[in-house]
């Protein structure tokens, strides 16, 4: 029988919790302060803790909390301690996620949201118990400055392999930041493949590139009859999830009226198919990336706050290729060696204009835009190596084509993308969707695009 221990100082709470969480089967233990949390944590051993981490001797503070959650932690590391926090306190449910807390959970408890978040616990506590050596983060340290499938040696780069390292062994949501084309989806790749969920899938949902009246299907599947078409029940992205992550990409392009569903499931992992009853429970991982800033969206109105607390308690942030200092030269160097060993083009490295030119563009379309320019350069260069225009770049100016260099970077910036969007519907005789997909933007980003740069199709 699985042990749960209850740490909370409020005898009301103690009791609604004891009275709701009795038909679940557990191996029910309830403290009301540290000292007695401790010896209930070494009699029985709990898989799971909930622990308030307001208590006695510090009730309206949280040290003793945090206390007692190193002490857990240090004793028995395997335990899946969910906190406690004040309704708003985003900042001490962080602090505990990264003092190794599992998970968090919002005053006042909503009983069936807890369920979800303990059952979690439970099944990830048996896959650590089982297999301890899925956990990579105690072996890895700091030191580790590089990390398999990534190219970059860059500062902002360590930190981005530190912290996938060390979510990977937890199983809070991770946001994942940055601009089009910077890494997200390799970042999200590459916390499931050393997390504890390894051995189930990652599903991927896009949610900018799906019509808003398909998403709801697309996420949760349909029963057979549920709308015209619907010849047969379909199961959902997120039924596919079970026991995996799933990946919300450019979740910020999510219509209003989906965060809400979207929020209700990650409450409580339970959902129904479109035309449906039954409620099918998941149990998975999630994990968003966005190149939009979601506070200012959320300011705006166009993001829901509680979705945003719920997906960023835990954010990566992936810098801009022009930050990355010299990782643009080894990323290229990749690039062409991995392209002229597919196209069987023998091309012998880069000019030193070409160098030079590559560390002085400003890269909008970040790393996938360097891929692009390589790929078609190992193509179109007729030498033994490539220059800078075969990369069409210009190695005189510090920023991209026929800038003076007198303008600002922001300026700049702009150019570049109406630019770049003008050649994308000239490659693609207008198609939205593939001059979006070629520049690495969902569909909505390039419609913003258009009209930002009042662009007619
Ligand atoms: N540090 C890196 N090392 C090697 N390859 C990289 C690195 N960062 C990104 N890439 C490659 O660049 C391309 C774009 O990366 P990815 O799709 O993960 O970006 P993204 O930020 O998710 O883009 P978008 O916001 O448009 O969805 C991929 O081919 C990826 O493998």
């Amino acid at each position: 029988m699985h042990s749960l221990l209850i740490v909370d100082d409020n005898e009301d709470v103690r009791s609604q919790l004891r009275w709701g969480l009795s038909k679940e089967g557990y191996d029910l233990h309830l403290a009301g302060d540290g000292e007695e949390a401790m010896a209930l944590f070494r009699k029985h051993a709990p898989g799971v803790v909930t622990l308030d981490l307001g208590l006695p001797p510090d009730p309206e503070g949280t040290s003793e909390g945090f206390r007692l959650l190193s002490e857990m932690l240090k004793e028995c590391p395997e335990t899946q301690v969910i906190v406690i926090t004040g309704h708003h306190d985003k900042k001490n449910a962080l602090k505990a996620i990264n003092s190794g807390a599992y998970d968090f959970c919002r005053k006042p408890v909503d009983l069936s949201e807890i369920k979800v978040l303990i059952n979690r616990g439970f099944y990830l506590h048996s896959l650590r118990s089982e297999n301890a050596k899925v956990l990579p983060v105690a072996a890895e340290g700091r030191t580790e400055d590089f990390m398999e499938g990534f190219i970059g040696t860059c500062s902002a780069m360590k930190e981005v392999y530190y912290s996938i390292r060390k979510v990977a062994a937890t199983d809070v949501p991770v946001l994942v930041t940055g601009e089009s084309g910077t890494g997200k989806e390799l970042v999200a790749r590459a916390i499931h493949a050393r997390g504890l969920r390894k051995a189930a899938s990652m599903v991927t949902i896009n949610c900018g590139a799906i019509p808003e009246n398909l998403l709801e299907a697309e996420f949760f599947g349909h029963e057979k009859g549920a709308f015209t078409g619907a010849i047969s029940r379909v199961q959902g992205k997120v039924e596919y999830a079970d026991k995996g992550t799933l990946f919300l990409d450019e979740i910020g392009d999510l219509p209003f009226n989906m965060q809400v569903k979207l929020l209700r499931f990650l409450q409580e992992m339970v959902f129904q198919r479109v035309g449906g009853r039954a409620d099918i429970l998941v149990n998975t991982r999630i994990i968003a990336a966005t190149n939009v800033d979601l506070e200012e969206a959320m300011n705006a109105g166009r993001f829901r706050e509680d979705l945003y607390y719920r997906i960023g308690v835990v954010s990566i942030h992936l810098p801009p290729l022009r930050e990355r200092e010299d990782d643009v030269l080894l990323l290229a160097d990749m690039f062409l060696e991995q392209m002229s060993r597919e196209n069987n083009v023998a091309v012998n490295g880069f000019t030193a204009s070409a160098r030079k030119a590559m560390l002085h563009y400003s890269w909008p379309g970040n790393v996938r835009e360097l891929e692009n320019k390589v790929r078609r350069a190992v193509i179109m260069a007729g030498g033994q190596r490539i220059s800078a225009e075969d990369l069409n770049l210009d190695e005189r100016a510090p920023q991209s084509s026929g800038q003076p260099a007198n303008v600002t970077l922001k300026e700049a910036r702009n150019a570049v993308e109406k630019e770049m969007v003008d050649a994308a519907l000239k490659r693609f005789s207008g198609n939205i969707v593939q001059a979006a997909k070629s520049i690495g933007v969902s569909r909505p980003t390039f419609y913003d695009l258009l009209k930002k740069h009042d662009i007619s199709v």
